[in-house]
């Protein structure tokens, strides 16, 4: 699997974004330690905070179906440079990204950026924080 075909999913699925108030449209892919694809688009809601991200509607379709080793993950949208995911997606990408998945952020222009959960959020809040309780 090369990022160009993880990039090229991402960009198909969003194709099924449902974004009536921003019209912007994001999508995702991901590769499992199983090498299945499980892919993601951001979907709005007229009560906007409820808004879910590309990226963490293809965590979470992965991890519902049983998947929570993530070898690769593409975030593609229509911006100047490679796509930023938000803060609440580097937290939920954390959770099922160890230190050497590779998070590859790109845009529709074929700009593309291959990254690390430590270097989208270090010191991110984790597991091992909640052991003394
Ligand atoms: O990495 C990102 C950044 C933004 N969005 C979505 C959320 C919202 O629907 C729209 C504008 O913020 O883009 C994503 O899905 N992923
Ligand atoms: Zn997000």
């Amino acid at each position: 699997m090369e990022w160009k075909q993880l990039i090229d999913e991402a960009i198909s699925a969003s194709g099924q974004a449902y974004v009536p108030y921003s019209n912007f449209k994001v999508g995702a892919a991901l590769l499992t330690a199983d090498n299945t694809i499980y892919r993601g688009c951001n979907i709005e809601n007229a009560s906007y905070g409820l808004t879910n991200c590309a990226e963490r509607t293809a965590v979470f379709k992965a991890v519902s179906e049983g998947a929570k080793k993530i070898k690769a993950i593409a975030v593609v949208g229509n911006t100047d440079g490679p796509i930023a995911p938000c803060g609440a997606c580097r937290q939920v990408l954390a959770e099922f990204c160890g230190a050497d998945t590779q998070i590859i952020l790109a845009n529709l222009k074929g700009d593309f950026v291959v990254t690390t959960i430590n270097e989208l959020l270090p010191g991110y809040f984790s597991a091992k924080d909640l052991q003394n309780n």
